[in-house]
């Protein structure tokens, strides 16, 4: 009489169970070098405003953190919300412009940049983090000193011109976010300044915050999630994702690109250059892309290295 007839589980059930739990077996197993790599690291991660797409979206990327977090990673995630300020001074009847890439923001928008920022975009995304546990800490770059900035005025034509409150980072004290990163939480981070000369508080783009932060907190990578799947070779006119490119080639390509890629690949760059592993652009639309990264070796979106590979491994 076979153990399953004798009401037992008897040897074919159970290899059968085995069986149908052997390829999540072989995923995790498939992990483990991305893991043990970045096993204790900082990885901080830019969560576009237009990767903010809905609300699935935004549960996955926070599955994704915590995933990170309970594997031993220390992420740190810097968010934007370039749509969400938009509506926001649609709906007060203020005009908003970008020059150079960046808000041209009065005293008056940026009530409502930080508003919508700090009071709206990163306390969902706390929330959303915080379903998981007691995990997420919110936090400006006013607070603690975290970024102190100073009026940024972009140079166009060979002319600089006032875009009013736009903070350019001047210095970087990662104090706070080690506190936090020590005590077992995630930061998430509001790209907002406090200037030491005016004391005002300004507006800073989000990817350059997280590029800032990045090089300070000397982390291993910064992944910055977008609304494309990397960065275009011939943008608009191809949809050739180029997967790899050093800072040289990257450097070279600077003055052809425009828009919201501009602060982006130079965040990147600057990140790079300053001893972060690797910086990466993704495609936030897709669920789960974070996790993605940790899956496939070349990256599914841009990947910007060093110069020199050490091994010549990225
Ligand atoms: N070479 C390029 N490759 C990809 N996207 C580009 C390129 N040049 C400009 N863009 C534009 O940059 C946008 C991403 O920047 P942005 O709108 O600021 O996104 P986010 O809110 O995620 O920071 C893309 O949606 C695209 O319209
Ligand atoms: C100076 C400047 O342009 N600041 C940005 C800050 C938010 C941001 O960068 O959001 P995304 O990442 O979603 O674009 C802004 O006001 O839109």
């Amino acid at each position: 009489m076979s153990d399953e007839k004798a009401g037992q589980p008897g040897a074919s059930g159970s290899t059968a169970r085995k069986h149908t739990a052997l390829p999540k077996a072989q995923i995790l197993i498939e992990a483990l070098p991305w893991l043990r790599r970045h096993n204790g690291k900082v990885v901080v991660i830019k969560f576009g405003g237009n990767a903010m797409i809905d609300e699935d979206l935004k549960a996955a990327f926070a599955q994704d953190v915590v995933f990170l977090h309970q594997a031993g990673l220390k992420p740190v995630v810097v968010h934007g919300g370039g749509p969400q300020i938009n509506a926001q001074l649609d709906k007060q009847g203020l005009v908003s412009e970008f020059k150079a890439g960046l808000r041209v923001t009065t005293p008056e928008a940026m009530d409502v940049v930080r508003m919508v920022l700090a009071g709206q975009v990163q306390r969902e995304l706390v929330g959303l983090l915080n379903q998981h546990g007691p995990l997420a800490v919110g936090m400006t770059g006013e607070d603690a000193r975290t970024i102190t900035a100073t009026k940024h005025s972009p140079e166009i034509d060979g002319e600089l011109i006032d875009i009013g409150r736009v903070g350019e980072i001047t210095d970087v004290d990662t104090g706070a976010i080690e506190a936090l990163l020590a005590d077992g939480r995630i930061p998430v981070i509001s790209s907002i300044a406090r200037s030491a000369d005016d004391h005002h508080v300004y507006n800073v783009n989000a990817d350059t915050a997280a590029a800032a932060l990045a090089a300070s907190l000397g982390a291993e990578t910064l992944m910055v999630l977008t609304d494309v799947e990397g960065l275009y070779a011939d943008w608009p006119h191809s949809d050739e994702v180029i997967s790899r490119l050093t800072v040289s080639e990257l450097q070279k390509l600077m003055p052809e690109l425009s828009s919201g890629m501009v602060p982006k690949m130079e965040g990147c760059l600057h990140a790079v250059r300053s001893g972060v592993g690797t910086a990466r652009v993704l495609d936030g639309r897709i669920p789960h892309s974070i996790l993605l990264e940790i899956f496939t070796d070349s990256g599914i979106g841009t990947m910007v290295v060093p110069d020199q590979q050490p091994g010549g491994a990225a």
